[in-house]
């Protein structure tokens, strides 16, 4: 099947650079995605994007470039919820890869098992209304009680204004749920200011809470965006992404994004954004919690 981009679609940035920062051995890209090939694993009906395409092979050659280990595939919501092509892109990674799916209620227990030994470990509920259409939350809560049984965790998408409105069916939830993005702060607000605080106030009083301080490209108004050599891209976002890392350093983890679904203005040379990480965890204690512990604990728990 050939499909045709949504028209402005931002292609994935050829040829990275090579990040000068080094990350620790056993690094872990713990939010990226696959698109198809659309020919091979054809493009959910009800998506809200028709993306290029980005295969695995493209993926596990960016995660050698830029001196990761492995990969936590996250399933992109052009796919709906038909997990093939992330399912296909885990048991082609020589064990290098994990990820984490979208499923329906209907969605059978020896389905979950199959995507289990693929090496499935949590869902995705997301919440941006451009992304998806609404699912009812007992649907939800049903999978998320389903899915504890697997030890698997519940990865939400959500933005910032939403928090209140989503905070109890959130902080009910059974498993470890971890947020994309941070929740997508609007970082033209005060760092200490209300919005913020809240999602502070979130990660504080539930332990099972963790943040991606990923997407700094999608966050960032200002930039200047992870392009020609920039060294200090996004700066705008590094207060709060660092505020999170350093009060909650045992319960943060970080992504590419790539390919970087449905950014409208630039596409970051992932080599760049690499070398955002030191800006955000400044420490090699924290780096190495941020990129090897952490997911490491989350996502390959009997290799710890
Ligand atoms: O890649 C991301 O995490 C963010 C996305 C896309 C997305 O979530 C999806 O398609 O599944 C976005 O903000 O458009």
């Amino acid at each position: 099947m050939t499909f045709e981009k949504t028209p402005g679609w931002l292609d994935w940035y050829q040829g990275p650079s090579k990040p000068t920062f080094k990350v620790p051995a056993g690094a872990v890209d713990a939010h990226c995605h696959v698109f198809g090939p659309g020919d091979e694993f054809p493009f959910a009906p009800e998506r809200k994007y028709t993306p290029c395409d980005a295969s695995k092979q493209q993926l596990y050659a960016l995660r050698d470039h830029l001196g990761f280990s492995r990969n936590v595939v996250v399933q992109a919501t052009c796919h709906g919820a038909d997990n093939r092509a992330m399912v296909d892109a885990l048991v082609n990674s020589g064990g290098k890869a994990r990820g984490v799916a979208t499923v329906r209620r209907s969605v059978s227990d020896a389905e979950l098992q199959a995507m289990h030994d693929a090496g499935v470990r949590g869902v995705r509920f997301n919440f941006v209304k451009r992304l998806v259409d609404f699912t009812p939350k007992d649907e939800l809560v049903e999978i998320a009680e389903r899915i504890n049984k697997l030890g698997w965790h519940v990865v939400i998408y959500f933005e910032a204004v939403d928090l209140p409105e989503l905070w109890d069916f959130f902080t009910a939830l059974p498993t470890t749920v971890v947020v994309d993005h941070m929740g997508r702060p609007d970082v033209t607000k005060p760092v200490d200011g209300p919005e913020f605080e809240l999602f502070v106030k979130f990660m504080r009083e539930h332990s099972n809470v963790w943040s991606k301080v990923s997407c700094p490209e999608r966050l960032s108004v200002s930039g200047p965006p992870a392009l020609n050599g920039e060294q200090n891209a996004y700066r705008d976002v590094i207060p709060f992404a660092r505020r999170i890392v350093e009060t909650f350093p045992d319960r943060v983890l970080w992504g590419t994004d790539w390919p970087h679904p449905n950014l409208k203005d630039h596409m970051p040379d992932d080599g760049l954004l690499v070398d955002f990480i030191p800006h955000i965890a400044t420490t090699p204690e924290l780096q190495r919690k941020l990129l090897v512990d952490n997911p490491m604990r989350l996502y390959w728990p009997e290799e710890k």
